[in-house]
């Protein structure tokens, strides 16, 4: 599917039943580059069919690897002993973050890497190199400027060691494990990141035998160890596709249950949504939203504060979820202040919300407050590439009644596998103008 697939969307209807959601493509990825460390099978179930997952099973097979893939059950194997990445010929996937996770097993492997210019992904503002950069030098990679990016070689083994990461970077972090894993000796990350996909990759890296301690926590502890085996792995649901059904249950008025493992991780995202009015409940392994007399911003105790939102990494509210809490923030009465901590180019899309007839004012790059509750209409706004917030425009479109039009909505494919036909089978008229 092309980059300017559109999504049409005759809004207004209800969206009601139950979800199988499909597993965290930010725990996906990394544990897909993971496997290039063994030179022993790897089979992972649970796989979803998204577009970033097939460029890296496409990069697996221009090395050499063996992919067995049944995209549709969701089953891949992966066998690595025969792979050749050879740096002047090969390049690593464009447009999405993960293509940098590929760069430690490469130079373990093969002593040679590359760093794509293109390793940017969504379109946040800026997506730093730096923090890798210092990472892979603390291990003993060599990095410089080449052709369309940057050169990596190492001329011997990694080497064990300690690290203090500027601020808690997903991929930073999971960067220094892949490193550490088969890096002779012990290595300590501190400031790691530990969002739930981090930790689910954490544990893929334990299945295949790497010594890793402080899993969840901000202080990662590795010891290096001289080979990895092979496993069986089967990827959890993803937090981020769980909240969006259950948004996008309660923006339309609807009643979506999802399945869901790990309620554990979902306290402060159930508060955020209840300042909204949306009701979440856990019970037996499914999650299920509901909306008591309308959607409406609930008044802070404090006297002349805003009603916020503030997201930031992890165990803060994840800054992917955000647009999603800005599409109820229109929906909903009364007024809120949203707040991305990380990013600071994230927030630009908010002018296409004006295209709805909302009204969102963008205090500075990182703050936006919305003034909900205002009359909607349908309109044909266009999407960024960020994949969260073709999602909310979506979820505001579906919630009015007529036809709206998100254009570029392809960035989507790239984390929700068949989204738009859960959605149909949750009661939607949604389609897209290119079919996959
Ligand atoms: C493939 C993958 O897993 N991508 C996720 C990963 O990207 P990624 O690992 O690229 O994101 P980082 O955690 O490195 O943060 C992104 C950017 O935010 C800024 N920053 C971040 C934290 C901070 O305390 N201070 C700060 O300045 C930096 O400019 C950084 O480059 O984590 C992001 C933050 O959860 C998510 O949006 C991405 O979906
Ligand atoms: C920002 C995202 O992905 P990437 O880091 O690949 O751009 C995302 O998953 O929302």
């Amino acid at each position: 599917m092309s980059a300017s697939s559109h999504l049409i969307v005759h809004g207004g209807m209800p969206l009601s039943g139950r979800i199988e959601p499909s597993a965290n493509k930010n725990a996906v990825l990394p544990i897909l580059c993971a496997t290039l460390l063994t030179r022993q099978p790897v089979h992972l179930r649970g796989v979803p069919d998204i577009t970033d997952v097939r460029k890296i099973l496409q990069f697996f097979e221009s090395i050499g690897s063996e992919v067995h893939a049944d995209m549709a059950r969701g089953i891949v194997g992966l066998y690595h002993r025969h792979s050749v990445f050879d740096a002047r010929r090969h390049r690593l996937p464009l447009e999405m973050r993960s293509s940098i996770m590929l760069v430690p097993p490469l130079l373990a492997r093969f002593g040679e890497a590359r760093i794509e210019d293109e390793v940017k992904g969504c379109t946040l503002g800026v997506r730093e190199i730096d923090p890798h950069v210092e990472t892979l030098r603390h291990f003993g990679a060599h990095i410089e400027p080449g052709e369309d990016g940057f050169a990596v070689r190492c001329d011997g083994p990694l080497r064990a060691t300690e690290h203090w990461l500027d601020y808690a970077s997903v991929t930073t972090t999971e960067n220094f494990v892949l490193c550490a894993a088969l890096a002779g000796g012990r290595s300590v990350l501190t400031n790691a990141a530990c969002e739930p996909h981090v930790q689910e990759f954490c544990e893929f890296m334990c299945r295949l035998g790497a010594h890793i301690e402080g899993i969840g926590t901000s202080r990662l502890v590795i010891e290096g160890v001289d080979a990895l085996g092979g496993t069986e792995f089967r990827f959890a649901e993803d937090f981020h596709e769980v909240t969006t059904f259950l948004a996008l249950g309660a923006i339309t008025g609807g009643e979506v249950t999802v399945r869901n493992s790990r309620p554990e991780h979902f306290p402060l995202i159930d508060r955020s949504l209840a300042k909204f009015g949306v009701h979440v409940t856990h019970r037996d392994g499914w999650s299920h939203a509901r909306v008591q007399g309308g959607l409406k911003v609930a008044e802070p105790f404090t006297r002349n504060m805003l009603q916020k939102i503030e997201a930031a990494p992890w165990p803060y509210l994840p800054v992917d979820l955000l647009p999603i809490f800005m599409a109820l923030g229109v929906r909903a009465e009364g007024s809120a202040m949203f707040w991305n901590k990380v990013y600071d180019g994230a927030m630009g899309w908010t002018s296409e919300l004006s295209k709805f007839g909302a009204h969102v004012f963008l205090s500075d790059p990182h703050r936006a407050i919305s003034f909900g509750g205002r009359p909607l209409a349908p309109a044909q706004v266009d999407s960024p590439y960020i994949i969260r917030v073709a999602i909310a425009l979506l979820m505001v479109a579906a919630s009015i009644e007529g036809r709206s039009v998100i254009r570029h909505a392809a960035p989507i494919r790239r984390a929700h596998p068949r989204f738009v036909e859960n959605l149909c089978a949750l009661g939607a008229r949604i389609e897209w103008t290119e079919r996959p």
